[in-house]
């Protein structure tokens, strides 16, 4: 498996390489990525479960972050969804994981004052996909979550980290943790993104592969 850390280019041309070369769809990947970080809140940290808040945007990020609210609501966690994005913007993976949230009625708000309950946030608003300085109710999001007293995983970047350069794009997610798919991220490693990070924990078991051509 490949070490050192990568740019979220490189992470789009494996992601589509596995997913249309080698033929693992999408949502396997999706699976297998919210599945690690599943792990790493149920097994790697001593956590207070008591609510989990998982902050969602409207893409894949917001995909994962769906998908992981599935997997602790069915192993018995409280958990309620704060949508920050913008539902006609969904991708198809983030309406996937939705309707499957909306099967098991996991509650749902757009109210952010759901942060001053929460006893860990899962921050799954933007990863590789950041391609502009963050505004609006993004940043005001992002202002709560750090401004809340719970502990924050970042879903595959602290949102608001510019995947290649660790630049704060405005605002950003100040996490505890990070659980970052496939490789290391060369944002982690660098700049502000490297604080921001906090524990970086390498989900690397995920069926992403690097391809040299
Ligand atoms: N690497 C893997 O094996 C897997 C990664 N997955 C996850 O997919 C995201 C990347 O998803 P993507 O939809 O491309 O982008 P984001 O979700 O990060 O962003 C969504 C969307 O937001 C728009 N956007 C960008 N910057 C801004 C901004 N400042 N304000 C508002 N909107 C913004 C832009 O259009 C983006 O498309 C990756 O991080 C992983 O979490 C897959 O789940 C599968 C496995
Ligand atoms: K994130």
């Amino acid at each position: 498996m490949k070490q050192e850390a990568i740019t979220a280019e490189q992470m789009r041309h494996y992601d589509s390489y596995t997913i249309n070369t080698i033929g693992i769809p999408s949502l396997v990947l999706m699976e297998r990525a919210a599945l690690a970080v599943r792990d790493e809140i149920l097994n790697a940290f001593p956590l207070n479960l008591d609510h989990v808040v998982v902050v969602a945007g409207s893409g894949n990020n917001g995909g994962d972050g769906l998908d992981v609210a599935r997997l602790l609501h069915i192993a018995g966690v409280r958990v309620t969804i704060l949508n920050v994005g913008n539902p006609d913007h969904a991708s198809a993976e983030h309406q996937v994981q939705d309707k499957i949230c909306q099967y098991y009625q996991i509650p749902q708000t757009r109210d952010r004052t759901i942060l001053n309950r929460a006893s860990l946030v899962v921050d799954a608003m933007f990863g590789i996909g950041i391609d502009r300085p963050v505004k609006g109710n993004y940043a005001d999001a992002i202002t709560a979550i750090n401004n809340c007293p719970a502990v924050v995983i970042a879903v595959d970047m602290p949102s608001g980290i510019n995947t290649d350069t660790g630049e704060v794009m405005g605002v950003a997610v100040k996490a505890t943790a990070t659980v970052t798919f496939a490789f290391n991220k060369v944002g982690l490693t660098t700049g502000d993104g490297k604080d921001y990070a906090g524990r970086i924990v390498i989900a690397d078991d995920m069926g992403t592969y690097a391809t040299d051509n």
